[in-house]
């Protein structure tokens, strides 16, 4: 089954258009990766499927579990399953870290009927994942990515991802200020979600994120659209050949 469908996506930012004519389905459980030189449109149809603010969609749909995703608010997206774990994690001073996750997880409880987690409940499933991650305690008590590194930033989202259980997760360049050590385990706190029951879209530039999380489908992007679509074997050819070496016919 289609978790996500989407079909002839036209997206404009500031009136210059930067998607045109996209089409991409992701099915319950796959892990796809999407590839492509650099300003083509990647992180623009990421924030075409949460919702972010400062895009416009001038054409076409996208479905997730058969709704019209672009009719909803960004909140009922994620309310809903879909979590995106960014290229660059904001600092929000001024919001405690803990309030931040436990917001988080009983909206999206409340949104679809599932009773709240009192405060004892949700410190000690945070506090579970925190020591399985090898998280110190202390960026609990710290506000929001707040003078976080940039690896501990993407450590931070990976966090919220795990306690949210979503979906569909869209990991927009995870591996980016990453160490070797924090990779591997970015890479085994996701693989725990792959249960065949989460989708991954996973925006990379680079084989060795897919060397952790592997994926089912790669796709390249180019002039606004996907032109390439296969195994694992376009990463190599990429690695090898860059762009130059990808025959832009869809596959
Ligand atoms: N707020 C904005 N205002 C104007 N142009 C923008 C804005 N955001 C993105 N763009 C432009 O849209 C194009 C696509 O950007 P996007 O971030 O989607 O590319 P990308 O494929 O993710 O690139 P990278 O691999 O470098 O991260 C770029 O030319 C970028 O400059």
């Amino acid at each position: 089954m289609n978790l996500l469908e989407i079909d002839n996506l036209k997206v404009n930012i500031n009136d210059k258009e930067i998607i045109n004519g996209l089409n991409l389905k992701i099915d319950k459980g796959q892990v796809h990766a999407l590839m492509g030189q650099n300003g083509c449109g990647k992180s623009t149809l990421a924030k075409a499927i949460t919702g972010h603010f400062a895009i416009n969609v001038t054409g076409g749909s996208i479905k997730y579990k058969n709704l019209d995703l672009l009719n909803m608010e960004p909140e009922e997206r994620a309310n809903r399953g879909i979590f995106m774990s960014f290229q660059s994690p904001r600092e929000i001073p001024g919001v405690n870290n803990l309030y931040f996750l436990k917001t988080s997880l009983n909206l999206k409880r409340e949104f679809n009927g599932q009773e709240e987690l009192n405060s004892a409940q949700m410190l000690k499933k945070i506090k579970t994942l925190t020591k399985e991650l090898g998280i110190d305690d202390k960026v609990l008590k710290r506000y929001v990515n707040d003078g976080f590194s940039g690896g501990e930033k993407k450590t931070n989202e990976l966090l919220q991802m795990l306690l949210l259980e979503p979906d569909l997760i869209i990991l927009d360049e995870i591996d980016s200020g990453l160490d070797i050590d924090a990779l591997k385990r970015v890479g085994e706190g996701i693989n725990r979600l792959l249960d065949g029951k989460t989708s991954v879209l996973i925006i990379t530039h680079y084989k060795r994120v897919l060397d952790y999380i592997k994926p089912d489908v790669v796709h390249v992007m180019a002039g606004g659209k996907i032109v390439k679509t296969g195994d694992i074997s376009i990463v190599n050819i990429l690695e090898d050949k860059g762009y130059g070496g990808i025959d832009n016919a869809s596959s």
